[in-house]
């Protein structure tokens, strides 16, 4: 048997140390150290990060950190930025890092250096984003675009729309954004409903293009075109598209001029830095695109070479670990008290566990410990009002992220005192709990016999000890959402590393794709003499009885 993660001596350390910490209450750990907040607490480029509110001590963060030297965690990062095929499935480097590498230094795939053609694709954005601003570009009957549509889904939808979601405040205001994804013909028709197609520009979003979600999607664009006063000449002026499969692009009918290059070396979930990205340029301008580009930039470089100690992304990713692996966490929840970053949970998630949903190593082997979390979350201060309450009292651990802006965009009233407070108290909830003496006291305050406050006190006790993250920054800008995002990437990468497994493939959503091809071949009442199970078959006749197969 080759040794693996578990057999590491940190392994066993951490094993040991975690039976010490499991009794400990996060409410002692403070009385006890006036110090904790400076002690567990981190800045880089622009991101605040609090993690005092976890269960660890100083020694479950020497251990955790000696964990990941023992898993060659700095040799893993160095080997990311030096483009060596770390995605070794598909014997691919990973490189999204390369896409906002501003200082330029070069990066070789293949003994062949990849910026001059980032360059060329930031420049080709570039000159599209003024000539679309500047009116240059016009649709069919000339007049200026007021409409822009993505269609694509996965890494092709979630980080552009999180993204100029985020960057609200900077739209130019004078191009709306709309995003097409699902294959339910109920998303396009509600985008189709609002907009003219004098005025609106497709960017057709696909890696492969070969998706057929996108594809089909694109199609019905297409035919509504033509329908409603398009040509098959205009139609060059409304569609184009970014793919890294130029050649099936082409063959679909958008014109070569018009399509923006991808590569291999990007994941779709790593690609809004790319011509991916196109909808966030067109919203909030090339500048502010590149501002977004620099901020990631930043947090690769801090990344690259602060010391594992104060390096937010290792931080982040070895108390995941501790809670996974050690303490018995599923899930990790994503809360952000911003309503502009109200899509991160849905981009992280994608990020996060398409890229560590994995169970076996590098070798192959089955993994002998837990990978990937389930991330979920939502919008602060309203998942108070929901599910805080699983959070607070339910029996399952999910340590969280609360993140927040220290100044709003938008200072109304007190309202941003109000979000702070409540995201503050939130935290201090989890961590401090109430006991069943306060709940008893509290209710004895408020008149209540002692009969009764015995009753209820039970059902008011809070336990407490319950971990999370606050990360700050002073607004939402765009450096702070690139160097959000990029902070979350490379906590994925560290996870990744730690667990030995490869976070840049996707095997696991292939078997559904081919599945579905030939129940949609029954669907349809093409030939197929292949019989399914029993379950699939009877759900198959519910369709064709009572559905609609066109
Ligand atoms: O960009 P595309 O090639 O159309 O891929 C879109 C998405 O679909 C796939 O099924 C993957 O699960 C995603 O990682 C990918 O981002």
């Amino acid at each position: 048997m080759k040794p693996t993660l578990t057999d590491l001596p940190s392994w066993s350390a951490l094993e040991a140390h975690a039976k010490h910490i499991i009794p400990l209450h996060m409410r002692d750990m403070f009385a006890n150290d006036p110090e904790r907040f400076k002690r567990f607490f981190t800045e880089a480029a622009g991101i605040k990060l609090d993690y005092s509110k976890n269960r660890i001590s100083a020694e479950t963060k020497s251990l955790l950190v000696n964990l990941a030297r023992e898993a060659n965690l700095p040799e893993k990062i160095e080997a990311m930025f030096q483009g060596k095929a770390i995605n070794t499935t598909e014997k691919r480097p990973a490189l999204h890092i390369a896409l906002r590498n501003l200082a330029n230094d070069p990066i070789e795939v293949d003994g062949k250096d990849i910026m001059p053609d980032v360059r060329d694709a930031l420049q080709q954005m570039d000159q599209f984003v003024w000539r679309i601003h500047s009116a240059q570009w016009r649709g069919f009957s000339n007049k200026p675009f007021t409409d822009i549509i993505s269609i694509g889904i996965g890494g092709s939808f979630l980080g552009p729309k999180l993204v100029s979601a985020s960057l609200k405040p900077y739209w130019n205001n004078t191009l709306n954004c709309h995003y097409v994804a699902n294959i339910d013909g109920s998303h396009i028709t509600e985008v189709l409903k609002h907009v003219n197609p004098e005025t609106t520009l497709f960017i057709i979003q696909s890696k492969s293009f070969g998706t057929q979600e996108t594809l089909e999607n694109t199609k019905v664009a297409r035919s509504w075109f033509l329908r409603n006063g398009g040509n098959l000449e205009t139609i060059a002026k409304h569609f184009v598209a970014v793919t890294a499969n130029t050649q099936s692009a082409i063959e679909f009918g958008i014109q070569e001029e018009n399509i923006f290059p991808m590569w291999d070396w990007v994941g779709g979930r790593y690609s809004l830095w790319s011509a991916i990205g196109l909808p966030i340029a067109l919203t909030i301008g090339m500048d502010g695109f590149k501002a977004l580009l620099s901020g990631a930039h930043a947090m690769d470089n801090h990344f690259r070479t602060a010391p594992l100690e104060e390096n937010l992304p290792v931080i982040q990713g070895l108390l995941g670990i501790w809670y996974g692996n050690f303490l018995g966490a599923d899930s990790h929840a994503i809360l952000p008290y911003d309503h502009y970053l109200r899509g991160l949970p849905a981009h992280i998630q994608q990020l996060d566990m398409e890229s560590n949903g994995k169970s076996v190593d590098l070798d192959g082997d089955e993994t002998d410990y837990t990978t990937g979390p389930i991330i979920w979350g939502g919008a602060g201060a309203n998942g108070q009002h929901a599910y805080h309450q699983l959070l607070h009292q339910g029996t399952r651990l999910s340590p969280a992220d609360f993140i927040i802006p220290l100044q709003s965009h938008n200072p109304v009233a007190t309202h941003h005192a109000i979000l702070f407070a409540n995201c503050l108290s939130q935290t201090q909830a989890l961590m401090q709990g109430k006991t069943e003496q306060e709940a008893k006291q509290e209710l004895l305050d408020k008149g209540l016999s002692h009969e009764d406050a015995n009753t209820l006190a039970p059902h008011k006790v809070i336990a407490g000890n319950k971990p999370s993250n606050t990360i700050l920054f002073d607004k939402a800008t765009p450096r702070t959402v690139g160097a959000l995002i990029a902070m979350y990437e490379h906590k994925v990468y560290v996870q990744g590393a730690i667990w030995n497994i490869n976070s840049f493939d996707q095997w696991g959503v292939e078997l559904g794709k081919q599945l579905g091809n030939e129940i949609l071949h029954k669907l349809l009442d093409e030939p197929s003499n292949k019989q399914l199970d029993a379950s699939t078959e009877g759900l198959i006749d519910l369709y064709s009885t009572y559905g609609t197969s066109i």
